[in-house]
C-alpha cells in the first residue's frame, strides 16, 4: 500500500511585463517579472482517485497571475506576492496554501544626453531581485526576499592566508588577489500575521533590498578581505543591523577563481605576486562559500 505523503502543484515560468504611465509627467516604469504559483490543500484525491472537482486547473492560475497584476501594484514583490497568495486561499476554500515564487529582472532607465529616458531601459546583467511568498491559511505569511546574479569584482584589497597546510595543499598564501562573486544573497523576514501586516510595513520592503545591495556592493568594494568567509560574515552583520524585522541574511557565494599565470620561463617575464598583470579567469572548478547570520541567541542550524 502507498499514500499520497505531500503534493502542490500550479503554473511555473509565467512571464509578465507591467508598463506603468504616468500620465501627468510622461514618465513609464516597467517591470518584468517571472512568476510561480503552486497550491497545496485538499487535493489528495486528484492524485489517488483521479478527481479532478478539487482542481484549480494550471490554466486558470496563470489567469489569476494576469489578473491580479492588472488590478493591483506589482512592486514590491513581496506585496504582489503576498496578494496573489492570499487570494488562492481566500478564493478556494479548499486551498490552505499558496507557494508564489517571483523573479524580477532589473529594467535600468537609460540615461541619453545625461538625462533619464521616459521611456527606454537598459537590461545591466543577469541581477535579478526575488521572492518567495508563502502564504499559509491559520498561520501567516513566510516572506524570503533575495539578489541574485549580481557579478562583482575586485582588482585588489582581497587576501588568503593562514589556511590549513598539509600533504594536500599546494595553494600558495597571498596578500593581494583578485576577488570576484555572483552575490546570491537572500534575507528571511520574521513571519507575518497576514496580508494586513505585509501591507502596512509596504515601504521597508525596498529599503531593505536597497540596503542589503548597498551593504553588499561597499563591504565587497572597501573590505580588505581576509577571506570570502570574513567579508560575506561582515555583509550579512549590517543588513541585520539595518533592518530589524529581519530574522537572518544568508549569502551563497562562488569564488570565481583568477590565477596568476607564471611566464619566467618566457625571456624571464615577471607576472607574479607584485609584477601580476595578465591572470588566467577559470571557469571551474569555483570554491562556494555558504553562510546564514542570525541575531544572537537565534543561532541558525550550521
Ligand atoms: O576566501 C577564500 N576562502 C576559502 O575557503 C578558500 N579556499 C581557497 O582555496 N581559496 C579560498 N579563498
Amino acid at each position: 500500500m502507498s499514500a499520497l505523503a505531500a503534493a502542490r502543484y500550479g503554473k511555473d515560468n509565467v512571464r509578465v511585463c507591467k508598463v506603468h504611465r504616468d500620465e501627468k509627467t510622461g514618465i513609464q516604469t516597467v517591470v518584468e517579472m517571472t512568476v510561480c504559483v503552486l497550491l497545496e490543500g485538499d487535493i489528495e484525491t486528484s492524485y489517488t482517485k483521479a478527481d479532478n472537482s478539487v482542481v484549480v486547473a494550471t490554466d486558470s492560475i496563470k489567469n489569476t497571475v494576469f489578473i491580479t497584476a492588472k488590478q493591483n501594484p506589482v512592486t514590491p514583490p513581496e506585496l504582489f506576492g503576498s496578494i496573489l497568495g492570499t487570494h488562492f486561499i481566500e478564493k478556494y476554500s479548499h486551498i490552505h496554501a499558496a507557494h508564489v515564487n517571483i523573479v524580477t529582472h532589473r529594467w535600468v532607465r537609460m540615461d541619453i544626453d545625461g538625462k533619464p529616458h521616459p521611456h527606454s531601459f537598459i537590461k545591466p546583467g543577469t541581477e535579478t531581485r526575488d521572492v518567495q511568498v508563502d502564504v499559509i491559511e491559520g498561520k501567516g505569511i513566510d516572506i524570503n526576499s533575495a539578489i541574485n546574479g549580481l557579478t562583482v569584482l575586485k582588482s585588489t584589497g582581497s587576501q588568503f592566508w593562514g589556511f590549513v597546510r598539509d600533504e594536500y595543499t599546494t595553494l600558495k598564501e597571498t596578500w593581494d588577489r583578485i576577488l570576484s562573486t555572483d552575490v546570491a544573497a537572500n534575507w528571511q523576514w520574521r513571519r507575518f500575521t497576514g496580508l494586513a501586516e505585509v501591507k502596512a510595513h509596504f515601504e521597508k520592503f525596498n529599503a531593505a533590498w536597497e540596503a542589503a545591495r548597498a551593504i553588499t556592493l561597499k563591504t565587497f568594494a572597501e573590505d580588505n578581505s581576509a577571506s570570502v568567509q570574513a567579508t560575506m560574515y561582515k555583509m550579512g552583520e549590517q543588513i541585520l543591523a539595518a533592518a530589524p524585522l529581519l530574522d537572518t541574511v544568508s549569502y551563497a557565494l562562488p569564488n570565481n577563481h583568477f590565477f596568476e599565470i607564471d611566464l619566467s620561463w618566457h625571456k624571464g617575464l615577471k607576472n607574479t605576486g607584485k609584477d601580476a598583470e595578465v591572470y588566467a579567469p577559470q571557469s571551474n572548478p569555483n570554491g562556494l562559500i555558504k553562510c546564514t547570520v542570525a541575531r544572537s541567541g537565534q543561532k541558525a542550524k550550521l
